[in-house]
């Protein structure tokens, strides 16, 4: 790995610099391929895996954790900071650099109570869903590996430790801004040094003045945006919003409770420790705005109120117009030239009514508009409709379908154009309690199995066709808790 530091010795005042204790026997669960491409590195070693365990320091590599605060569950938590994350600097790859961080590599001025460890489940779900995700076109961190070690950690009971290894574009959060605003006192330095720093390494198009700053803070509310329009099409529910999670370049950031969902619930739940629902499925999009919210009120020492509002009030039609295109692509349809409004209403008014219908019906997402993908849509009879018990409502519904799709001359292209869109594989959290119960026992085949077949989502696998099917009854709803 060939580092560069910027962070480190741009932004000192910004981090700590701590000691990995390291992990007694590491041995890698997961290696990704993928990830080892985007920073230039060719196959896993004994080296590499002492070094990323902790054990041995990496040549180039620091060893920091970042200070930070945020809003968790509604409240302002003044200081927060890598307490299980440690950051080893920025690794150049190919198409730009990534910083690598060790999540769960003990603990560091951050970790109050806590352990600094993280235990090999939620290491391996946060392995798993970063890498699904990219391959669904998600926006995200990615995960170059696991370690698992013999080191015990208590939670509910006894578990063992683990690492994830973690490339991020940055791991700077809305949390970041919060702490050199509300927390540091006096920091207006700081917080226009931080923005610069975010400017200069990801925004290099922008200039570090009051123009760029406004532009900037724009392209962050349509960024976040986009991302939850992403996450609402293809059915992902965070579970974690917080602004320490919400990473500032519009990447999926922080994996715990998270879940696809299984069966339609708009009100959907996945994180046991969220009996209200804060962030439940369905209100994902307004909670990227309460963020974007908090966000910029940690920014007002930089940049007018006025700026701040009106990029506030770009979020919610940038959120629709992304979530339109997502679903017309879903649907099979094309804007019309005119009457671009009407037409907006009439579209998402059929999204928002089936997904109504997969809810009255039970009906699995992923595998509904999985069903898209062989549909005649010039005809009536199609296993889409047998999935439904409320007949005469799906067939009102699809009649207007119908009406807005007109004719589609190749149906084959169109077919496999759905099927491009509308994945066939998801990481159903029972697919990765199974890997996860195999790691447990001593065998890492069936997480390799399921790593490789998230590769490829959209591609049939036949040899893997009951990974596709809906949760075994003691797999349906399992919701997960914060203990990680
Ligand atoms: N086991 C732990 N030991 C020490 N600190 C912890 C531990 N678990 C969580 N924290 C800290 O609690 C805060 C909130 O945790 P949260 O679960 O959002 O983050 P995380 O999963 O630990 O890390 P990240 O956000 O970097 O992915 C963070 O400051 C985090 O570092
Ligand atoms: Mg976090």
């Amino acid at each position: 790995m060939r580092f560069k530091q910027d962070f480190f010795t741009q932004l000192p005042g910004f981090y700590s610099q701590v000691q990995p204790l390291g992990l007694s026997n590491p041995h890698w669960l997961a290696w990704s391929q993928d990830g080892a491409q985007l920073i230039g590195l060719q196959q896993p070693d004994d080296n590499l895996l002492q070094g990323l365990a902790g054990n041995a320091k990496l040549e180039g590599a620091r060893y920091y954790a970042q200070v930070y605060s945020g809003h968790q569950f509604g409240g302002y938590s003044p200081r927060l900071g890598d307490g299980r994350s440690i950051i080893l600097g920025e690794a150049m790859g190919p198409d730009g650099a990534w910083d690598v961080a060790l999540k769960g590599a003990g603990p560091t001025p951050y970790s109050r109570q806590g352990d600094g460890r993280a235990v090999m489940r939620s290491a391996v779900r946060e392995f798993l869903v970063s890498e699904a995700l990219h391959h669904l076109q998600v926006p995200t961190t990615r995960a170059l590996a696991v370690i698992g070690s013999d080191l015990p950690v208590w939670r509910e009971t006894q578990e063992s430790a683990a690492i994830t290894v973690r490339l991020a574009r940055s791991h700077i959060r809305f949390g970041h801004f919060e702490y050199f605003c509300h927390s540091e006192r006096g920091a207006t330095a700081k917080l226009t040094q931080l923005l610069n720093f975010t400017l200069e390494q990801h925004y290099p198009h922008l200039s570090c003045d009051a123009a760029g700053y406004r532009a900037w803070f724009r392209q962050v509310v349509r960024d976040t945006a986009r991302l939850v329009a992403h996450w609402q099409a293809v059915g992902f529910a965070h579970g974690v919003m917080n602004t320490d999670n919400m990473s500032i370049l519009g990447d999926s950031f922080d994996f715990g409770p998270f879940a696809f969902l299984d069966t339609f619930k708009e009100d959907f739940i996945c994180n046991h420790s969220d009996p209200e629902g804060r962030y439940a499925f369905g209100q994902q999009p307004g909670i990227g705005l309460w963020n974007l919210q908090r966000l910029a009120q940690a920014l007002t020492p930089l940049i007018p109120s006025d700026d701040l509002i009106a990029a506030l009030n770009s979020y919610q039609g940038e959120l629709v117009q992304h979530y339109l295109q997502l679903m017309r692509a879903k649907l099979g349809l094309t804007p019309g030239a005119d009457n671009q409004t009407q037409q907006d209403e009439t579209d998402l008014q059929l999204v928002g009514e089936l997904t109504v219908l997969m809810e009255q019906n039970q009906l699995d997402y992923t595998n509904t508009w999985r069903r898209f993908g062989s549909l005649d849509p010039g005809s009536k009879h199609s296993s889409l409709r047998d999935d439904f018990t409320h007949l005469a409502a799906f067939d009102s519904w699809f009649g207007r379908y119908q009406a807005r799709l007109g004719q589609v001359a190749d149906v084959p292209r169109w077919q496999a154009e759905r099927n491009r869109v509308n994945p066939k594989y998801i990481l159903r959290n029972y697919l990765a309690q199974e890997a996860i119960v195999a790691v447990e026992a001593g065998d890492t085949g069936p997480l390799t199995v399921l790593h490789q077949l998230l590769r490829r989502p959209f591609d049939e696998q036949p040899e893997h066709e009951a990974f596709a099917k809906r949760p075994p009854e003691w797999g349906q709803g399992l919701i997960m808790s914060c203990s990680s």
